[in-house]
């Protein structure tokens, strides 16, 4: 999607993270590395660019969801907007400055509501867990 100043997404934002999400089967899925200045405790990422990224992960999850619901699978279409309603967070290990994985899979849609598993993950390993509710706004409709 073009423009995109999303910090989390935006290829438009010299600035953000500039995740690239894409399909793997059921699961959509990140490969993404840290800068240095990202660091938290020393030698670890810092907390809330774990929180970003599956923030916009799971969003983008959701967003390609509802396209793919309608049979549109590779054009993005503006009037299908989604934002964050609520995020849980689990920091199980904390996550080396080095390649990390998201991994993210739909577990249910109710109404406008979209709930998103999604892992981050280091060398296959479990860091960060998050369930997010990702939510259709109703202008979109
Ligand atoms: C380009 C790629 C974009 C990537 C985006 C990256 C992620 C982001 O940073 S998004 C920015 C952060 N999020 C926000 O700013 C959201 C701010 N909040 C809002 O705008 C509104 O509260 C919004 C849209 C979430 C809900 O408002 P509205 O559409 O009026 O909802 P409403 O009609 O009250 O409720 C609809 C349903 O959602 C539920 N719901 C509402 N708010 C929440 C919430 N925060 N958490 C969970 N569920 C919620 C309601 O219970 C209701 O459920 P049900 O239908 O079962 O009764």
């Amino acid at each position: 999607m073009r423009p995109n100043g999303c910090f989390g997404c935006g290829q438009d934002n010299p600035y953000g993270l500039q995740i690239e999400s894409h399909w793997e089967g059921d699961e959509v899925v990140c490969q993404w590395t840290p800068k240095e200045y990202m660091i938290g405790p020393p030698n670890y990422l810092y907390g809330g660019i774990s929180a970003s990224l599956i923030d916009c992960h799971s969003v983008n999850t959701a967003l390609s969801y509802a396209h793919k619901k309608v049979g549109n699978d590779d054009k993005y279409d503006r009037s299908i907007q989604m934002v964050t309603g609520s995020m849980n967070l689990r920091y199980i290990k904390p996550v080396p400055m080095r390649e990390v994985e998201l991994r993210a899979t739909v577990e249910k849609v109710e109404g406008r509501k979209y709930f998103i598993k999604t892992e981050l993950q280091s060398d296959g390993i479990t860091c960060v867990r998050g369930d997010v509710v990702a939510i259709q706004l109703k202008a979109a409709q």
